[in-house]
């Protein structure tokens, strides 16, 4: 983590707070705190620390609502500021005791304290581009609320509490146990994760539980996600985060990625993955994380290429249904070049067969976390020991990275608390579209006996679908493009011209002759 400056003083907490465009229950307790500093009737005081030590001195340790209550009787002039003041921390109390279950001022103050000193949990990295001089109004979403903790149950929230306290130490927190002994671990070093277990054991919801971490730390600016799904009934209720997390191929219908779009999504992210490398080394930096504060810190010049780099993360449920030799191969390009980029992939599985999870592509999940296995050979095959057949369904897991064998409980959050929260995100302004992959430009071909002048404006757009889907369809292009039927049929027979789809066939859609490995 970045070294912080300090916050001790009274006016840099204030600041830090008008600066803070959420509401949430936090900052209402440290807007009471302020206010209770303000109204103690000690000599200029400023310091934090300072403060807490005078209310030591006055009320006693802990710092609790009794113990304030006991003290606050007297009628002098001096005591009617302190029962002013008094008033404040009762009613700061009141909140934490019911939001956080804490008790204790001193405890509290901590969290205040810890919270506004991490500027990546309230400053928008969008707002900062303002001041790059390449600030667009349509991409500003510094008015962005995170969710409140109030749209879990209130069973969890303690435990979300804590890890948002605990993440902000972390580039990106993989949620490991979420019984009382919190365990996160960082997955900059380690951003392949490979899960296994039976059916029903609760792998959807790790993955679930992962994704509600992250909206709950990350500014959609930071943070975009590739959701690849076997079953259309799994993860809809992610789709209308679409304009906010997800990140998607130009054109495409669904944000949720299916079937033959998994293998072309996958090739758009290496080359997302050869972009950044490069724009790492045009900047003189190792990883995103340089990158990002190099850019932040506006020593990186837009006008060259270079863009703050959102976190995106790959999650591929069922992987066994997408692994076809092309889609094996690309994996596996994409796990050997993707440390350090800020590119992470969480792959799930219930079936453990070695031509499914290859040698070559195990080695490269440097995690791998088994929930319920058959038996000590699957449990040997993902964790290099026995033990996972033994857990519990659903919920338990045994995690391994290197040497480190580790256990854990994954947090039960029930779907309709997760969809509350994706609501509560869609509803707010966001972007004009997904964050948009790249893909890899057709070198048209020259040939062909129409004039380039008259080529429809959306003449490439189109060859990119249609090569890209390998499907040679006039459908495709109306649906994709929302055009009528007779410009697509036009595009189609400039396609023809051009020698990208071979002639009408009837009823049969049009032979693709570009090969989709060019894409
Ligand atoms: N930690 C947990 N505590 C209690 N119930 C859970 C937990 N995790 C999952 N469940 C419940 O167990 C069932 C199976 O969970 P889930 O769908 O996540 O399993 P899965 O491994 O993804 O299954 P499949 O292989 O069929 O997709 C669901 O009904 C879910 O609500």
């Amino acid at each position: 983590m970045k070294d912080e400056a300090r916050l001790e003083n009274i006016d840099q907490l204030t600041n830090l707070i008008e600066a803070d465009s959420n509401e949430h229950a936090l900052k209402e307790i440290a807007t009471l705190f302020v206010s209770a500093i303000n109204d103690w009737p000690s000599q200029n005081q400023t310091n934090i620390n300072e403060y807490i030590e005078e209310l030591h001195n006055y009320f006693g340790t802990p710092i609790t609502k009794d113990a304030i209550l006991s003290k606050t009787t007297s009628d002098s002039s001096e005591d009617l500021w302190r029962k002013e003041s008094a008033a404040s921390l009762l009613e700061l109390l009141d909140i934490a005791e019911k939001q956080y279950q804490e008790e204790d001022l001193k405890q509290l103050i901590q969290t205040i304290v810890k919270y506004y000193q991490n500027p990546s949990v309230i400053t928008d990295p969008v707002a900062l581009l303002e001041q790059f001089g390449v600030y667009d109004e349509k991409m500003d979403l510094s008015s962005y609320q995170y969710p409140t903790l109030e749209l879990l149950p209130s069973l969890l929230q303690p435990l979300f509490s804590k890890m948002g306290q605990e993440a902000s130490q972390y580039k990106l927190p993989l949620l490991l146990d979420g019984s009382e002994d919190l365990k996160l671990r960082e997955l900059y070093h380690h951003p392949n994760i490979l899960l296994a277990g039976t059916i029903a054991s609760g792998k959807t919801q790790f993955v679930y539980n992962q994704l509600v971490m992250w909206l709950y730390l990350y500014h959609p600016a930071q943070l975009k996600l590739v959701i690849c799904r076997s079953k259309p009934v799994d993860y809809n209720t992610l789709a209308i985060l679409e304009r906010h997390f997800l990140a998607a191929l130009p054109g495409v219908e669904t944000p949720l990625v299916e079937g033959k779009q998994v293998c072309s999504t996958i090739d758009a992210i290496i080359l997302e993955c050869e972009q950044r490398l490069n724009l790492f080394q045009k900047a003189g930096v190792k990883g995103v994380e340089d990158y990002n504060n190099k850019f932040i810190n506006r020593t990186l010049d837009p006008n060259l290429g270079h863009r703050y780099l959102p976190n995106i993360v790959l999650v591929m449920d069922d992987i066994q249904t997408f692994l076809d030799e092309n889609t094996i191969k690309s994996l596996i390009a994409l796990t050997r070049m993707n440390l350090y980029t800020g590119i992470y992939l969480l792959a799930v599985t219930s079936q453990i067969m070695s031509r499914i999870i290859t040698p070559q592509l195990r080695a490269n999940f440097s995690v791998r976390i088994g929930m319920k296995l058959m038996s000590q050979n699957e449990s040997k095959k993902i964790l290099d020991c026995v033990g996972a057949e033994k857990l519990a369904s659903p919920g338990e897991l045994i995690y391994e990275q290197g040497e480190r064998l580790g256990k854990g409980t994954q947090p039960y959050v029930e779907y309709n608390f997760i969809a509350a929260i994706c609501k509560f995100i869609s509803e707010q302004r966001g972007y004009p579209s997904a964050y948009l992959l790249p893909i890899y430009e057709i070198e048209l071909p020259s040939i062909g006996d129409f004039d380039i002048e008259t080529r429809d404006q959306l003449f490439r757009e189109a060859a990119q679908l249609i090569v890209m889907h390998q499907q040679g369809s006039t459908a495709l292009i109306q649906r994709k493009l929302k055009l009528g039927y007779n410009r697509a049929v036009r595009i189609m027979d400039q396609l023809e011209a051009v020698g990208i789809v071979g002639p009408f066939e009837g009823s049969k859609a049009r032979e693709v002759l570009y090969p989709d490995d060019t894409l």
